[in-house]
C-alpha cells in the first residue's frame, strides 16, 4: 500500500504541495477543499504532468472528507493568509473556525493519522489542532522553523556568495515578530558566522529573516509566500515517510524542555516514522533563552485569546 497524504486547502501552499508530492512518487496525495470543483481541477491538470514527469502517484480533488478516509499523513493548509499591512496574529480568529472544523472533519476520517499545520498563525493553529484531536503530541508538528531557517540560509548564502548547502543555521521560537535566529549556532562550511560577518550585518540579516514572510507579501500584494513553504513541509514529509530522523527546526509541545511548560514553539526536532521521535534540547546562552522565553509569552497570549 502507498502512502496516503491529504493536504486540506488546495490555494497556494497546498496545491504547490500537492505537485512536489507527486514529483517524489512515494505517496498518493488527496487535496480538499470548500470550493467546489477547484481541487479537482487542480488534481487532473497534475495527474496529467505524470506521464511527463514520470510519477505513477494518483492525485485527487475532492470536496468530500469521506476521500480523505485512512490517510497516514494530513497537512494543514486551509485558512486565510495575510494581506500588506497585516501580522499573521491578525488571522487568529478567522482561522481559528476554519482549523477547528478541519480537524474535527479529519479525525473522523483518518483517526490514526499524523497532523502537520501550517495555516498561520502557525504555533497558535498548531496548539489548536493538537487540543481539537486529542493525538499525542508526537502526531501533531507544526511547519515554520524549516522555512525560516531556509531564509536566514538564503541570506547568509547571498551575502558570502557560498553555496546553500554550506550554510547551516536554526531559527527558534514562534513563527511571528519575535522569531528567534540563533547566529551563534550558523556555520558556513563549519565556519562560525561571526568569524565571517560583522556584528551589524548579522544583525540585519536576522531583521530580514524575522521580517522574510512580510517582505514576500508586500512585493506579492494579494496572498504570501508558498514556493519556499511548500518546499519546508515537503522536507519534514520525507523525514516522516522515509523514516529519514532529519533533525530540523518545527513547531513542537513542549512538556518543560527549554523551561516551556504546554505550549507550542518551535525548536529542534527529530522526525521520523514516528512523528516528532525526540526533541532536541540545544544549549542556550542566557540571553537566546531570554529571547525564546519572550517569543513563547507571545504564542501563550494568542492560546489564551482562542480560549483553550
Ligand atoms: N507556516 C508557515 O510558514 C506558512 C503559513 N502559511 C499560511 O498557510 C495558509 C494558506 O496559505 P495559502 O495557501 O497561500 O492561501 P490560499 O488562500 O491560497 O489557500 C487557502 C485555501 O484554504 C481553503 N479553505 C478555506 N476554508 C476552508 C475550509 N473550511 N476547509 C477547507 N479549505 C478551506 C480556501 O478555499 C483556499 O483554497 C495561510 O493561513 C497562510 O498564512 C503560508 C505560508 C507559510
Ligand atoms: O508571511 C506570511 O504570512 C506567510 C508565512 O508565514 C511566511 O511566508 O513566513
Amino acid at each position: 500500500m502507498r502512502t496516503k497524504i491529504t493536504i486540506v486547502g488546495a490555494g497556494f501552499v497546498g496545491s504547490t504541495l500537492a505537485q512536489r508530492l507527486a514529483e517524489r512518487d512515494y505517496a498518493d496525495v488527496v487535496m480538499y477543499d470548500i470550493v467546489p470543483n477547484m481541487p479537482q481541477g487542480k488534481a487532473l491538470d497534475m495527474l496529467q504532468a505524470g506521464p511527463v514527469l514520470g510519477y505513477d502517484s494518483l492525485i485527487v480533488g475532492t470536496n468530500d472528507y469521506a476521500d480523505t478516509a485512512n490517510s497516514d499523513l494530513v497537512v494543514i493548509t486551509s485558512g486565510f493568509p495575510r494581506k500588506p499591512g497585516m501580522s499573521r496574529d491578525d488571522l487568529l480568529r478567522k482561522n481559528q473556525e476554519i482549523v477547528t472544523q478541519v480537524v474535527q472533519e479529519i479525525i473522523k476520517y483518518s483517526p490514526n493519522c499524523m497532523l502537520i499545520v501550517v495555516t498561520n498563525p502557525l504555533d497558535a493553529m498548531a496548539q489548536l489542532a493538537y487540543h481539537v484531536s486529542g493525538f499525542p503530541r508526537n502526531r501533531v508538528v507544526g511547519m515554520a522553523g524549516v522555512l525560516d531557517t531556509a531564509r536566514f540560509r538564503t541570506f547568509i548564502a547571498q551575502e558570502l556568495n557560498v553555496s546553500v548547502r554550506d550554510v547551516q543555521a536554526y531559527v527558534l521560537g514562534g513563527h511571528g515578530d519575535t522569531m528567534v535566529p540563533l547566529a551563534r549556532m550558523c556555520t558556513v562550511a563549519g565556519v562560525p558566522i561571526s568569524q565571517l560577518l560583522p556584528a551589524e550585518r548579522i544583525e540585519q540579516i536576522i531583521q530580514r529573516t524575522r521580517d522574510g514572510g512580510a517582505e514576500i507579501v508586500n512585493l506579492l500584494g494579494t496572498g504570501s509566500a508558498y514556493f519556499a513553504p511548500s518546499a519546508a513541509v515537503l522536507q519534514m514529509i520525507d523525514s516522516i515517510v522515509l523514516d529519514k530522523k532529519m533533525i530540523m527546526p518545527c513547531s513542537a509541545y513542549l512538556q518543560g524542555e527549554y523551561g516551556i511548560q504546554n505550549l507550542f514553539v518551535g525548536v529542534p526536532v527529530k522526525l521520523g516514522a514516528n512523528g516528532v521521535e525526540q526533541i532536541i534540547e540545544l544549549e542556550l546562552t542566557e540571553d537566546e533563552r531570554a529571547l525564546l522565553q519572550k517569543s513563547a509569552a507571545a504564542v501563550q497570549e494568542l492560546v489564551k485569546v482562542m480560549g483553550i
